[in-house]
Formats: structure tokens, C-alpha cells, sequence
């Protein structure tokens, strides 16, 4: 696989509108080229990559957003394709449209607003008819109730402290909540130890988990049973996270009072008493500003030094970059890589500066700065050479 920069013009394939300002970090020496079937790099929010060829050339996948359900990870962890997202860059968005939800759905507000359109062409009559009707959508305010806050992340967090702000009791859900979300989130946030002690005593329930084997159905009748009559669901993660049939059987009995959705399916438009968005968590000016950015920094960053940021397959690794040549190397996490890698730069009679070896789970990362100036004939060669080392997944010489 070839690879330096100053070999080509970078091209970034673009999937899906990404944010111009996220775009304009490419200005200088990148190509941009959303037809390109064999790019340097991809920028995609929400496209489904899985039936994707990826060219051999691709070395890097930004998701402007969070959820990376929608990128082929194992794959493309075994062809050292490094996968970023942007982690928090839309939390803020998220966190806006489920409070306006909340009191919305509480309030009754999108029966009575649809409602009220029905009114159109009485004329005269409409006050008369809106006070006559107005019983039907009493609601509930939210001060006082408990809110179940199902994952503690970026997005989770915000919501929660949010709504302690509100008046409302929060308990929050997270196994695996990260030490710097932990101190972000407010004290008065009370911590289920279990899912079902959540479930058992919130009136609306808010879930922020990504998709996975793990969570893919996590609602369904058995969770539905362990929760309180009437209880209000908000789903701003992915539509996989509630099985279908099952809180449409919830709905009808009235076991889950609304269902509020970003992910609309047939199923989900037939429900009673749910209401649907089209995927607009995310969709607000500086949401997708930051998230274009972010995602645009990172692949730049990488590209040019090889140092990793905000990875969700690989190890984030950082080596100040200092312009001299840099050895970039994917690889198993198996014994002897990073000597092999070493004993290959020497046998080109060239000295390491320093080098920096990162893993994850199975793989890991390696660079080395070396020392001398290289003769540009002898980086294919050295290339060359360290791919062949067994276990090595790929590598570039910057
Ligand atoms: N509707 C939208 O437009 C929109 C926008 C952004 C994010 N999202 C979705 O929201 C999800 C969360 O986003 P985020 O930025 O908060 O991500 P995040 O990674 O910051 O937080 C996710 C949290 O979920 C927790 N978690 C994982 N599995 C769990 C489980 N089984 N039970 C409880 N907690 C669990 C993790 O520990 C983590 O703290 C994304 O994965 C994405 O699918 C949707
Ligand atoms: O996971 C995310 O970040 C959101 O679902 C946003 O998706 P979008 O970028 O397609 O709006």
C-alpha cells in the first residue's frame, strides 16, 4: 500500500453533506472528491458503509457524530483502517431536543398541536371549539417526576444534569461510565446499581447507548413488565434499542404511556401514541460545525503525522511530529513487533529519535522518528520490508 504525502495529493471522499467549515480544514493541498473510489480518507455521518468496497488506498473513516454503528469497525480494524468519531461535538444538540421533548410529550403538545389543525375551516367556531377541547390534552409538568437516565455519556450526562435543573429527581444507568463523565455529572444524580431499579421508579425513561450486540433490543416486553404504568420512552440513540412489536403491544395497553422517537420505521408511524422525528438529534448548525471539524482535524492530523485522536478501533497515540521521516505501523498485539520493526530501520543503517507503541485489544500501534535524513529511494523498500514482518497489518512511511 502506498502512502506519503508528498507522493500525492490526499483525497478525502466525502459521504453524506458534511458541514463546509469541517470541509475548509482541507483547503490546503487536500483533494475533496465525494465521487472517489479509491480515497485517502472518508468523512461520513449517518451512510450505511456496510455493503461498502473500501478502496486499499483508504487509511482513515471520520464520523461527524457519535454513533458508529453505520461503519464496518471489525473490517476495517483488520485492514488498519483507523475509524474517529467525534465524541460530545452534538451532545449539546441531543441534549436540547430530548428536554424540548420531554415537556413537550408531557404537555401533550404534538396531539393538541395536530388536533388544532384539525379546526381548520370553522371560522367563528374555533375558540369555542378549542376551549370545549382543550380537556382532552391535559398534561403532566415535569417538576417533581423522576427521569431514568440510561447512559452516562456525553450526551446522557448533560440530560441529566439538565433536568435536576428543571426540578425534576434523576437516576442515572451506566456500568461503564468513563472517570471523566463521572466528574462531570452532578452529585444529585442518583445512581442506579441496576437497569431495573431505573426502571422501577422513573416516570419518563431516556436512553443514550450506543447500538451493539449488547443493547440491540433492550427494550422489550420482559423490560416493559419492570416498569411503571404509563411510563414515557424517549429513544434519541438508534431505532434498534426497542424491539417493535413489543412496545407497540406496550402502547396499546397504555404499559408505556408515549413513545418518543428520531427513528421512524412503517411499525414506528403506525403506533398510538408515538411520535416520531426524522433523525434530528443532531441537526443543528453548530452541531454539525463541530462535529465537521473535529472529524476533519483528526483525519488531517493523522494523515500528516500519524498521530491518532479520538479512535474507536485503534489506540490513540500522540509523538510530537518533527518533520523528519516517521515509521507509521499497524499491527497484532503480539510479542517482538516493535523489536522487529526497530532491527528492520537499522538494517537500513538508519537511528531511531523515538518511537511511541499503543495497543488495544488485539492490535496495536507503533511509530518510530528516525533520526537521518532518508534517501527517498529506500522508503519503499523499507516499507516493503516491515510489511512483511508476521503480524503486521500495514504501514506508512510520513
Ligand atoms: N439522534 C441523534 O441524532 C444522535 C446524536 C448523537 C448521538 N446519538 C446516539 O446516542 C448514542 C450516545 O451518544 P453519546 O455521545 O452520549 O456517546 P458516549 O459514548 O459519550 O456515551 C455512551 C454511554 O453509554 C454507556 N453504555 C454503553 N452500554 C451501556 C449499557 N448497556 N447500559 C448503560 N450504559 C451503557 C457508555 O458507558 C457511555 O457512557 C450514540 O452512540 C448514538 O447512537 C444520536
Ligand atoms: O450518532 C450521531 O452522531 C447521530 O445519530 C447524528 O447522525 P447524523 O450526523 O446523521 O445527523
Amino acid at each position: 500500500m502506498s502512502t506519503t504525502l508528498i507522493e500525492k495529493v490526499p483525497t478525502i471522499k466525502t459521504l453524506n453533506n458534511i458541514a463546509t467549515s469541517g470541509l475548509d480544514v482541507f483547503k490546503q493541498n487536500y483533494n475533496i472528491d465525494e465521487n472517489s473510489e479509491n480515497p485517502d480518507a472518508i468523512v461520513v455521518r449517518s451512510f450505511n458503509m456496510h455493503d461498502m468496497e473500501l478502496g486499499d488506498n483508504v487509511k482513515a473513516i471520520a464520523r461527524a457524530g457519535a454513533g458508529v454503528n453505520n461503519i464496518p469497525i471489525k473490517k476495517c480494524t483488520e485492514q488498519g483502517v483507523v475509524v474517529f468519531n467525534t465524541p460530545g461535538a452534538n451532545a449539546n444538540a441531543v441534549k436540547e431536543i430530548v428536554l424540548t421533548s420531554l415537556m413537550a410529550s408531557s404537555r401533550n403538545l404534538f396531539a393538541g398541536a395536530a388536533w388544532a389543525r384539525t379546526l381548520e375551516g370553522q371560522g367563528d367556531q374555533i375558540g369555542k371549539l378549542v376551549e370545549a377541547g382543550k380537556k382532552n390534552f391535559v398534561g403532566s409538568e415535569i417538576k417533581g417526576k423522576t427521569l431514568g437516565v440510561i447512559g452516562l455519556g456525553a450526551i446522557g450526562a448533560l440530560v441529566a444534569n439538565d433536568a435536576l435543573d428543571l426540578g425534576m429527581d434523576v437516576i442515572g444507568f451506566d456500568p461503564f461510565i468513563s472517570v471523566d463523565t463521572a466528574w462531570n455529572l452532578s452529585r444529585n444524580v442518583q445512581r442506579a446499581n441496576s437497569i431495573e431499579e431505573l426502571y422501577a421508579v422513573s416516570d419518563y425513561i431516556t436512553v443514550h447507548v450506543p447500538l451493539t450486540d449488547d443493547t440491540i433490543g433492550m427494550f422489550n416486553e420482559e423490560t416493559f413488565k419492570l416498569m411503571k404504568p404509563g411510563v414515557q420512552l424517549f429513544n434519541f440513540s438508534r431505532g434498534g434499542l426497542v424491539n417493535e412489536e413489543d412496545i407497540a403491544i406496550a402502547l396499546d395497553s397504555g404499559k408505556v404511556g408515549k413513545f418518543i422517537t428520531d427513528f421512524p420505521t412503517e411499525n414506528v408511524l403506525k403506533m398510538k401514541n408515538a411520535v416520531a422525528f426524522p433523525h434530528l438529534g443532531a441537526s443543528t448548525k453548530e452541531s454539525e460545525e463541530n462535529c465537521a471539524i473535529m472529524a476533519a482535524r483528526q483525519v488531517k492530523q493523522f494523515l500528516e503525522t500519524g498521530n491518532i485522536k479520538n479512535s474507536v478501533n485503534f489506540p490513540n497515540a500522540n509523538l510530537p511530529y518533527t518533520g523528519k521521516k516517521r515509521v507509521a505501523a499497524f499491527h497484532k498485539n503480539v510479542p517482538n513487533m516493535v523489536g522487529q520493526i526497530s532491527s528492520a530501520i537499522s538494517d537500513f543503517n538508519l537511528n531511531i529519535a523515538d518511537m511511541v507503541n499503543r495497543s488495544r485489544g488485539e492490535y496495536a500501534y507503533t511509530m518510530v522518528d528516525i533520526e537521518n535524513d532518508v534517501n527517498g529511494d529506500i522508503i519503499p523498500s523499507l516499507e516493503e520490508k516491515i510489511n512483511q514482518i508476521n503480524g503486521m497489518i500495514t504501514t506508512r512511511i510520513i
